[in-house]
């Protein structure tokens, strides 16, 4: 017989969280909850009402036994509520889990505390064989104690003068081992040879082969000497990443004293010190470019982890101007799809539910600027026309390889490219059906960019296997 939750609450002892109210299918969601979506796994022989609520508990109010002090608090009100769970279709061991979450159950304006709550112990349950948390709605009424990106895409296009196409870009290689003069070399060469940005890598901060301020000096010098030769705005992501947030504002106030535009950090350094660094980047006037170096290690699995489109929303929450966010076509996992609806999160004011997309949630962004996403890793001159059909204008699209391994020399395998994407832009702009034209217009393109030819030849044949290779197990979402 089912001991009574009174009697239980009286000896105290191991309940079972659905008991403790974290399972209740009557419960309406409020506009102003946070409602989170997770594909459950459970351990044979635990049923997923009771995996759902373990999660909901843990997730928010509840520990392992009950406590004499829940009732010192309105506890109804502060647990999170599993109001949902149905199973995965064409996977029987899987489970979606609705839960919702109080508005009074994150401090504002903090990530930290979001996911300390939301992904902190949950993903470890003995009970559980696996966990993924798919997508979040977030209320307006949270949202709005989030400052977001520093600028957004309209004022960023503003700030460089750039319309109508995607913005350029290149990471600086090899990765580690280039001294300072060399790396500015690096740096004026694809500037002048027609990119808008260069780029430091993820992996780049202050190495004994080159400190960080001889490389912000070398590639600020070559960015101003672009910029005066060139007549065009250019950049270079001075990455500000660093062991301590004395180091990077350090770093920061000296990005900003000689003149650059734009700032660097890496995923690596913790929501807390990238919330820092983007309220640096308010009071300052700078672009703030995040790298999502580690995102893979929990991102990619897909029955555990967290999935891209939420570290998205974190992200455009917390507040960065760009945000890699996966290329479909380059050398790096991600599928087309799945990729696009990445980059609707990010840049819609209005997101509503895509099964094709892999999007769940309605999502209303209030007044949150969009963040303009980055499409980079093994991407090159010859997949012009799939990135531009893909993406559309606002996008930076990134060639680290795809221009310094140009046959020509780096300011070559720039302009390879910004002929490629000019001629791209044109042809769609003629109403031209890019996506099956695309290889005879950089043909046609190549006729006259030597550039161009070349590196349609070198990389012809370089083109990653990009079929579907992932499901989203989009369900129907509830009206919440
Ligand atoms: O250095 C590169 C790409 O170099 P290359 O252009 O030579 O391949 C970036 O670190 C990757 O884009 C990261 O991946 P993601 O953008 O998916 O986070
Ligand atoms: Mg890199």
């Amino acid at each position: 017989m089912v001991e009574s939750k009174q009697a239980k609450y009286k000896k105290g002892g191991v309940v079972e969280y659905r008991e403790m109210g974290y399972f209740n299918p009557d419960y309406q969601p409020k506009d102003t909850d946070t409602i989170a979506l997770f594909r459950i796994t459970p351990q044979p022989g635990v049923e997923p009402e009771e995996a759902a609520a373990a999660v909901a508990g843990e997730s928010s109010t509840a520990t392992w036994t009950v406590v004499w002090t829940d009732r010192l608090t309105t506890l109804e009100r502060y647990q999170a509520k599993a109001f949902r769970v149905e199973p995965v279709p064409g996977n029987p061991e899987q489970y979606f889990a609705y839960i919702a979450y109080d508005l009074a159950l994150f401090e504002e304006g903090s990530i930290p505390n979001m996911t300390s709550s939301i992904v902190g112990n949950v993903f470890g349950f003995k009970a559980l064989k696996a966990l993924r948390l798919e997508d979040l709605r977030v209320p307006v009424a949270y949202l709005k104690t989030f400052l977001g990106a520093p600028h957004g895409i309209p004022v960023e296009r503003d700030l460089l003068n750039k319309y109508g196409r995607p913005i350029l870009g290149a990471t600086v290689k090899p990765k580690l081992g280039l001294s300072g003069r060399n790396y500015g070399r690096v740096v004026y060469e694809a500037l002048m040879g027609g990119l808008d940005f260069t780029k430091d890598d993820e992996n780049i901060n202050s190495q004994p082969f080159m400190r960080w301020r001889d490389r912000f000096n070398y590639a600020q010098e070559a960015v101003m000497k672009a910029e005066q030769m060139s007549g065009e705005r250019k950049g270079h992501y001075m990455n500000v990443t660093a062991a301590d947030m004395e180091q990077v504002y350090e770093r920061l106030a000296f990005a900003k004293e000689i003149g650059s535009v734009i700032v660097m950090v890496d995923l690596t350094m913790g929501y807390t010190a990238l919330q820092s660094v983007s309220k640096w980047c308010h009071k300052n006037g700078m672009i703030l470019h995040l790298h999502r170096a580690s995102h893979a290690t929990f991102t990619r699995q897909k029955n555990h982890g967290i999935s891209f489109r939420v570290l998205a929303k974190w992200m455009r929450m917390l507040g960065v101007d760009h945000i890699h966010a996966g290329t479909a076509v380059g050398k790096l996992e991600g599928d087309p799809n799945l990729v696009r609806g990445y980059y609707d999160i990010l840049r819609e004011q209005h997101v509503y539910p895509d099964p094709v997309k892999g999007i769940f949630f309605e999502q209303d962004w209030g007044y949150l600027p969009a963040v303009m996403p980055v499409a980079s890793g093994g991407i090159h001159a010859g997949q012009m026309h799939q990135l531009l059909a893909l993406f559309g204008d606002d996008v930076i699209l990134q060639f680290g390889g795809g221009t310094i391994g140009h046959p020509m020399g780096i300011a070559a395998g720039a302009t390879a490219n910004r002929v490629a994407l000019e001629a791209m832009v044109q042809a769609r702009n003629e109403g031209r059906d890019i996506l099956n034209e695309g290889p005879s217009i950089l043909k046609q393109a190549a006729q006259h960019s030597p550039a161009l030819a070349a590196a349609l030849e070198l990389w012809k044949d370089v083109t990653f296997d990009y079929t579907s290779t992932d499901t989203a197990d989009v369900l129907p979402t509830p009206s919440l």
